[in-house]
């Protein structure tokens, strides 16, 4: 079968970015995924809160000196005013400050890509859902791994009945860095054990976000109940490294999800195994270009990331060399911003794409997201209660 293409860039649309500057973690992986894309020109940035740090990074990153900001809001007002302004913006900052830079740029009329979670509480997902009600823009959310092939192969294959109606599922998303105290210099712990900064669960909205849009990706189910207990297994420290959740699926089937960051041996360990009632779905981030699938009572397959042999379409458009040659998470962020790019093009020029071609997450994905922080913390307080999600 013909994998359904991307439609083509017609030019490569003007992004900004905020955060990611000197010291900074996700930053440089935005950056990444522009890069590959080819869609983008990174033309304008407001990279740290200190005034040197900001001027510093932008240097770093060649941008011109009239677009190096030392304040968001002054880059959302300065950037709107030009006829070459930036078209979106990309959100690398800490939890707590996402929602008014979001609305900062959505004021100015400016497509936003933000970080997950993408807010603190429901309510201001509430209100950031209003604004773009409001405005029509687009809010991407950058949860990369969905953006795997082989991740993407899965979601397609249950959706073709590959595996029959999903009977249970279990994602993980494990890591060791909580293991011993953190590096007193290093600016992305420095935030993330304060919960003015990172909202009401630590591990558990760092990456257990991420896994709960990946399993809900593939199995094409909701968790509509959860229940949590939360536990220190690293280095002592006041928040959450580690949870254990039981899901219950809006289908009613039973799954589970373990989010560690005190895992020795573990470092981007985000993994799913599905099972239905004609075979199962398996696959690991850490080695990311193969799904081992397991059609019941017969022998089992291991499907290769490349062009045909088993690829579906919708996979199978994200292949960008051929099977062995390794891509990975880097590729990933490339794939993610080739989406967004292909959004926010569409909604600038005012074109339908069709049903199904994009796979985004937007702002229902990432309010859930916060939902879910809610949600498991809730249940944790209540000694593991069910707590519903929906
Ligand atoms: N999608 C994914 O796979 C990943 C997502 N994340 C998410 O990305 C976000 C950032 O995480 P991470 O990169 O680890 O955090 P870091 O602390 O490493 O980086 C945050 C950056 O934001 C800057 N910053 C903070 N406030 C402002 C401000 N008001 N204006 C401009 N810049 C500012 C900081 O600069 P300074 O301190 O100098 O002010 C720093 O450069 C988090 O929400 C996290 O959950 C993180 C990793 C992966
Ligand atoms: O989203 C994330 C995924 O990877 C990071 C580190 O490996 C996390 O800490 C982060 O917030």
């Amino acid at each position: 079968m013909e994998a359904a293409e991307y439609p083509k860039a017609s030019r490569r649309l003007r992004l900004g970015i905020v955060g990611g500057g000197r010291g900074a973690l996700v930053g440089q992986w935005h950056w990444t995924g522009v890069r590959l894309s080819n869609r983008w020109d990174l033309v304008a940035g407001a990279l740290s809160a200190n005034p040197e740090t900001a001027v510093a990074s932008g240097r770093d990153w060649l941008l011109a000196e009239d677009r190096i900001y030392t304040d968001y809001r002054e880059m959302a007002r300065a950037e709107a005013a030009r006829p070459d302004g930036i078209e979106a913006v990309a959100i690398c900052t800490p939890n707590w400050s996402h929602r008014p830079i979001a609305e900062a740029f959505m004021d100015a009329g400016i497509d936003i890509i933000c970080d997950k979670p993408i807010a603190m509480t429901p309510e201001d997902c509430e209100a950031l859902a209003a604004k773009q009600a409001e405005t029509g823009l687009v809010f991407a959310v950058t949860h990369p791994y969905t953006y795997h092939p082989m991740a993407r192969q899965a979601r397609e294959m249950v959706a073709a009945g590959a595996i029959g109606e999903v009977r249970q599922a279990l994602v993980e998303y494990v890591q060791e860095g909580a293991t011993e105290p953190p590096d007193p210099n290093s600016k992305p712990m420095a935030w993330r054990r304060d919960p003015d900064k990172i909202g009401r669960a630590s591990a558990t909205g760092d990456i257990g976000t991420h896994a709960l849009h990946m399993i809900e990706f593939v199995t094409h189910l909701e968790v509509a109940r959860l229940r949590a207990d939360f536990h220190v297994c690293g280095a002592p420290q006041d928040m959450e490294d580690t949870a254990f959740l039981s899901l219950a699926f809006d289908n009613g089937a039973p799954g589970s999800m373990w989010v560690t960051q005190a895992a020795p041996g573990n470092y981007c360990g985000l993994r799913f195994r599905v099972f239905g009632t004609k075979g199962g779905l398996e696959w690991d981030q850490e080695s990311p270009e193969t799904l081992r699938y397991t059609p019941y009572r017969e022998p089992e397959q291991i499907i290769v990331r490349g062009h045909g042999a088993g690829m579906l379409p919708a996979a199978e458009r994200m292949v960008l060399l051929p099977r062995g040659h390794g891509e990975t998470l880097s590729d990933a962020w490339g794939n993610l911003y080739t989406e967004i790019a292909i959004a926010v093009e569409a909604r600038r020029s005012g074109q339908t794409l069709p049903e199904g071609l994009l796979a985004l997450p937007g702002l229902p994905d990432g309010a859930r997201g916060v939902r879910f922080i809610h949600a498991a913390a809730d249940s944790h307080e209540a000694g593991g209660a069910w707590t519903d999600l929906t």
